[in-house]
């Protein structure tokens, strides 16, 4: 299929960025003067600001990662050595020096460059990111790999991590084995006291306390360069871990921080954007042998004020006026609602009237619009930082108590949480809701974000409801519904953006029958089974396809688990050839369900499966991606018109 390619112009009118046009790749970087690197630094910020003004993408991560991407691109021999981001949202000026800046204006567009780092678009790009916490323990295989390889100890792995994401459970994970794995893994904190939204949890307020004690840091550092300038500690030989941390001890006693309880080494905290100071550190440290942790602090935003001044709504503002700061907004005031805000204030009204009811997020609460019911009742929300693994058991633990918990985590970040979701709450039967926002394609964010997986996932555990609005009533009517009986977990899954009811409001949400879908149109020719929002789609192929004398049924499954049998035999009796489509991937979803069912009640009918094909998909708009897979409204419409005609025959 032709696919429109993105405009890969960017506006460098006049030489704007002379210095950052003088570099191709990191090499080009390392010629240059240590004293030219801050005009580097403001170079590469005044790019982003121009260039994702106009393609919107992660602002304020990067913007604040500056100095610290230059610092790491200059003092490590790129891409010899690996530099492990997390998460990968702040790696845009990496993408700038590393060969890809005449291409980021199609950053994030279907056919352009990733929003996040991704081996197959670079090799600068270590690993896979998108989703945090993964850094650490990706690096440290990276270099023990290295070791085993023969290669160490020349190669340096640096792992680049944020103060929300090392709270997650991986990271800890990872900090734990690295502690007592023979590595020289570098960990790089880059802490600017904010998650997407405000930070949460011990380690959080840890990491404050950390930089109250800054004075005794900085004298250990002084400690630990006279120490290494008597050649005490500092080359990659046997035993200098042990001299530093005795060396140190006995200079300054018992007190230590939790990294060096875990016998890593620590650094910090230093101004992570007085760039001469963290060459001079990365300098410093990177020939020291064993795992070691730089602290980095910095300004979410700096270098934009009005980033830094609201660094949350920064975070991915869209669109913007460079000049202004004015964020130009998507509409989304007028028109309907998006999906989560239904969720989120539906979610209120129901805690309204009934005390069991809480709200858990993991770090995301403003994405989720868990935010609402945490205005209103903050003593009933629980943000849990990026943990949704815990989020889920925890969840498990209120609900065993007689609460009724409403996890709501995106899909794709769900699937951190499989073992939890089975072993802590489906096992048990307990009563948990787990909304599952971002279902389905979610467009520029890209494979590591869509939340295509969920149906097959979820689909083989025993006991498990799983449901899918096709309109916002019907999600008000499924989270009542989830607290009116003993259910046990009852997840619903809805799309990102906005829907289509600007009306719902007005509608007051019913218990709705478990396991029951709605006939929305009865047809003798082709059987139509959508779930979820991909109903809409099949509503106008269908219209569309009636345009054209094909008579069609459809019908609304809601759920996928437990299916609708009436249907499922109604459409198996009549024998006509069967349509499924789902936003997800086909084999595993409503397509398997309903051909598993139907082969083990003997109908055979022709089905045809329309869901994501079995690959990976990238980023760019939803309708592009849709296409791409198969699934958009014209692809049905061919696919009813193929079944139509074979059922004349
Ligand atoms: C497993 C997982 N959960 C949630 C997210 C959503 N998320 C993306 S960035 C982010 C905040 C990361 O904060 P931090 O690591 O401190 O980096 P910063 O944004 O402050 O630069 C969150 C929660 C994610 N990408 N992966
Ligand atoms: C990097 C990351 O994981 C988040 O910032 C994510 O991109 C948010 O997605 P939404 O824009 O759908 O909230
Ligand atoms: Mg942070």
């Amino acid at each position: 299929m032709e696919m429109e390619r993105p405009d890969t112009t960017i506006q460098e009118a006049d030489n704007k960025y002379p210095l950052l046009q003088s570099i191709d790749s990191p090499a080009d970087l390392r010629r240059l003067p240590q004293s030219a690197l801050p005009e580097v630094c403001s170079e590469i910020r005044e790019f982003l600001i121009n260039s994702l003004s106009k393609n919107p993408g992660h602002f304020a991560s990067s913007m604040g990662a500056v100095e610290l991407t230059v610092a790491l691109h200059y003092v490590f021999n790129t891409p010899y050595d690996r530099i492990v981001w997390d998460v990968g949202h702040q790696a845009y000026g990496h993408k700038l020096l590393t060969g890809r800046r005449e291409l980021f204006a199609t950053n994030r567009k279907f056919g352009g460059l990733s929003g996040f780092p991704n081996p197959e678009e670079s090799e600068y790009d270590t690993f896979t990111a998108g989703h945090a916490s993964n850094s650490i323990s990706a690096a440290l295989g990276m270099t023990v790999a290295s070791k085993l390889q023969g290669e160490s100890p020349r190669r340096n792995v640096v792992a680049v991590i944020g103060d929300a994401s090392i709270s997650g459970g991986l990271a800890f994970e990872g900090l734990n084995n690295a502690a007592i794995t023979p590595n020289n893994l570098l960990i790089i904190l880059n802490d600017n006291d904010m998650s997407i939204d405000r930070n949460v949890g011990a380690l959080n307020s840890y990491l404050t306390h950390i930089n109250t004690t800054k004075a005794y840091n900085t004298f250990r550092y002084r400690i630990y360069k006279l120490l290494k300038n008597m050649h005490l500690v500092g080359e990659r030989s046997k035993g200098s871990i042990l001299r530093f941390n005795n060396s140190i001890k006995s200079l300054l006693g018992k007190q230590q921080n939790i990294f060096e309880g875990l016998n890593i080494r620590y650094f910090g905290p230093f101004d992570g954007h007085d760039i001469d100071r963290v060459v001079r550190v990365l300098n410093d440290i990177k020939e020291m042998d064993g795992p070691r942790i730089l602290h980095l602090r910095t300004v979410k935003g700096k270098g934009y004020r009005p980033a830094e001044k609201d660094p949350a709504k920064w975070h991915a503002p869209g669109l913007f006026d460079a000049v202004s700061g004015k964020r130009i907004g998507d509409g989304s005031a007028s028109g309907p609602s998006k999906w989560q805000d239904v969720f989120g204030e539906t979610l209120l009204e129901l805690a309204r009237d009934d005390k069991r009811i809480v709200g858990i997020t993991a770090a995301m609460s403003s994405g989720t619009s868990m935010n609402i019911m945490q205005e209103a009742m903050p003593e009933r929300v629980f943000d849990v930082g990026i943990s949704e693994g815990h989020a889920i058991t925890f969840a498990g633990g209120l609900a065993k108590e007689g609460m009724r918990p409403f996890a709501a985590i995106y899909s794709s970040f769900t699937q951190r949480a499989y073992d939890q979701i089975i072993h802590d709450v489906a096992i048990q039967h307990l009563p948990v809701t787990l909304c599952l926002d971002r279902a389905g394609i979610v467009g520029e964010d890209g494979v590591t974000h869509h939340g295509v997986f969920d149906m097959c996932y979820l689909r083989p555990i025993p006991g498990i409801i799983i449901s899918s609005p096709m309109d916002e009533s019907t999600l008000r009517s499924l989270m009542l519904t989830s607290v009116s009986g003993n259910y046990g977990p009852f997840v619903i899954r809805y799309p990102r953006g906005k829907g289509n009811d600007a009306m719902w409001r007005e509608k007051t949400p019913e218990v709705i029958p478990v396991g029951k879908g709605h006939k929305l149109r009865d047809g003798k020719d082709v059987a139509v089974l959508s779930i979820g929002p991909t109903g809409r789609w099949a509503v106008a192929a269908a219209d569309r396809a009636a345009a054209e004398g094909i008579s069609v049924a459809h019908y609304d499954m809601i759920f996928l688990k437990p299916i609708d049998e009436e249907i499922l035999r109604e459409v198996g009796e009549r024998g006509v050839p069967v349509i499924t489509i789902e936003d997800g991937m086909r084999d595993g979803g409503l397509g398997s369900a309903v051909a598993e069912w139907m082969a083990d009640h003997d109908y055979h009918p022709e089905i045809i499966r329309i869901g994501v094909p079995d690959r990976f998909v990238a980023h760019g708009k939803v309708p592009e991606l849709m296409r791409e897979c198969g699934m958009d409204e014209d692809a049905i419409f061919s696919a009813i018109k193929e079944a139509a005609s074979k059922s004349a025959v």
